[in-house]
């Protein structure tokens, strides 16, 4: 009997699915006949740092705005963690941080920080226990102890330290941040760097971070999201290989460097 040479083949390995926070398939976006994003198609891992340079109008902020589901795709698909924009809205899984902290004048840091809880509440919403309290976010951001403070109390850098806690309390699981600390000076925002990269790795929170300072795309980001204008468009997502934890000292060495002069020469051409 002839022995009959089977070929085995075997599948071939599926690549691990990757989870995405945010995943974008050729949406655009027009403010009546004008486009100012064209075309986006982009996955967010979760769990991952990204920053967002261009020059400016180049639809940055236009991007946080159609994930966080305040305008909507005129063309594509956006979803976040698998559901709708809208989907994810209602069930809180993102929170924004803008640059003006907005916080409500009359109302202490503290009773800042509780706000979206109370508003969950009054609309029914339960949030999920295990949540750090308001007072442990304050801690957490560097605020013990001024849990009375009215918002005039306040510095620039501390108020948005009280914004960044508030959008802490319902667990985002997705953190969209728009210039936060674009108005603040150069020593409060290399300390609120290093303080966000801290609350990011305690969260796991997946943070998208505009930002118009090449220097603290590259200092923050996982990876940098290159977009350029007329119309917006996806320009190069740039891998950050910098050693982590990272540090205000890595900012002199060459391979930051390289980065910084790496992404101000893509973004002359954007
Ligand atoms: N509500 C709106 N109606 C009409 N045009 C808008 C609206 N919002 C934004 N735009 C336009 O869309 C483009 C992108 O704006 P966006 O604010 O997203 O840019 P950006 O990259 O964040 O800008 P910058 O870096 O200056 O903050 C700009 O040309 C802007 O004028």
């Amino acid at each position: 009997m002839l022995a009959v040479e089977q070929t085995i083949q075997a599948d071939p390995v599926p690549p691990p699915q990757r989870d995405l926070a945010a995943s974008l398939q050729g949406a655009s976006v027009r403010f009546g006949r004008f486009t100012a994003l064209e075309d986006i198609t982009l996955d967010i891992d979760c769990g991952a740092f990204y920053t967002i340079l261009g020059p400016s109008g180049c639809g940055k902020s236009t991007l946080l705005r159609l994930v966080s589901d305040l305008i909507p795709a005129a063309s594509g698909d956006v979803s976040i963690f698998g559901k709708t924009t809208e989907q994810a809205r209602l069930a809180r899984e993102f929170a924004f941080v803008f640059q003006d902290a907005t916080l409500l004048p009359w109302r202490s840091a503290l009773k800042n920080v509780e706000l979206p809880l109370e508003i969950g509440r009054s609309r029914g919403i339960d949030i999920p226990a295990g949540n750090r309290s308001p007072r442990e976010l304050l801690e957490l951001v560097g605020l013990k102890g001024r849990e009375d403070a009215m918002p005039h109390e306040l510095s620039g850098g501390m108020r948005q330290r009280v914004a960044i806690a508030r959008a802490l309390v319902c667990q985002p699981k997705l953190l969209l941040m728009d210039e936060p600390f674009g108005a603040l000076d150069e020593m409060t925002r290399d300390r609120l760097n290093l303080q966000l990269l801290d609350i990011w790795r305690e969260t796991g929170t997946t943070i998208l971070f505009v930002t118009h300072s090449i220097a603290e795309a590259v200092f923050l980001g996982e990876k940098v999201v290159m977009l350029r204008a007329h119309p917006g468009r996806l320009r190069e997502v740039v891998d950050i290989d910098l050693p982590a934890p990272r540090t205000i000292k890595q900012r002199d060495s060459q391979e930051f460097n390289r980065y910084c002069g790496y992404l101000r020469d893509l973004l002359e051409t954007c």
